[in-house]
């Protein structure tokens, strides 16, 4: 007889605008399924920083590059066989056909929130190379995922731990392989 629960997927791009919560939560998410790791965030180039430590948001041209090394990171994950979860904020439709096209095992989880609590998130948070300023270009970006990406697709008012729940619920994985 075969398995009647779905495979899990291998790897999870946890997504949605800066200050959404997608380092805090893909980071938890990983150590709770005991998958391997990364942050988009280590992916720009120094120039890219400056760039939006500056205040000024990147483009097209200057998050295409970025958006490909993410994707050889998530193939050298699919190609070792390696479950992974990580943190991009993937914010067009375009950006998540880098990523995403012609990778079955990938996973969209999308982060949503309201400019509210993500404004009052970023202005507490220290130490992050990413200006409060640059929300608005942020939200201008942001194509939610429709339907035919299937996301899965939570709301960020709740704690980490309750995020990461409701991810993990949602992935058919048993609760036993998540560790509390
Ligand atoms: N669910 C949450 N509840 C409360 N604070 C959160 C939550 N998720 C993240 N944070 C805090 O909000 C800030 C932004 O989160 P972060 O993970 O850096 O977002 P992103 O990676 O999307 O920019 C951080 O200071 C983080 O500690
Ligand atoms: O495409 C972009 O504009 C950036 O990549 C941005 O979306 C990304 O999220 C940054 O890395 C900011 O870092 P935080 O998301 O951690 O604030």
């Amino acid at each position: 007889m075969t398995d009647p629960r779905p495979a899990a997927p291998t790897v999870l791009v946890v997504m949605g605008v800066s200050g959404s919560g997608k380092s805090t939560v893909a980071a938890l998410l990983a150590e709770r399924l005991g998958w391997t790791f990364a942050d988009g965030d280590d992916f720009h180039t120094a120039d890219s920083i400056a760039r939006m430590r500056g205040g000024h948001p990147l483009d097209d041209a200057a998050r295409q590059p970025w958006l490909e090394r993410i994707r050889t990171w998530i193939d050298g994950r699919l190609a070792a066989g390696e479950n992974a979860v990580i943190a991009c904020s993937a914010l067009k439709r375009a950006y998540r056909r880098t990523l995403i096209d012609g990778t079955a095992r990938v996973r969209l989880v999308f982060l949503e929130g309201s400019r509210d609590i993500i404004q009052s998130r970023v202005r507490a948070r220290h130490g992050h190379f990413m200006p409060a300023t640059l929300l608005d270009s942020q939200f201008a970006a942001l194509e939610p995922p429709g339907p035919d990406e299937a996301p899965i697709t939570v709301g960020i008012e709740e704690s980490p731990d309750a995020i990461v729940a409701a991810v993990a619920a949602q992935l058919d994985i048993p609760a036993d392989d998540v560790c509390g």
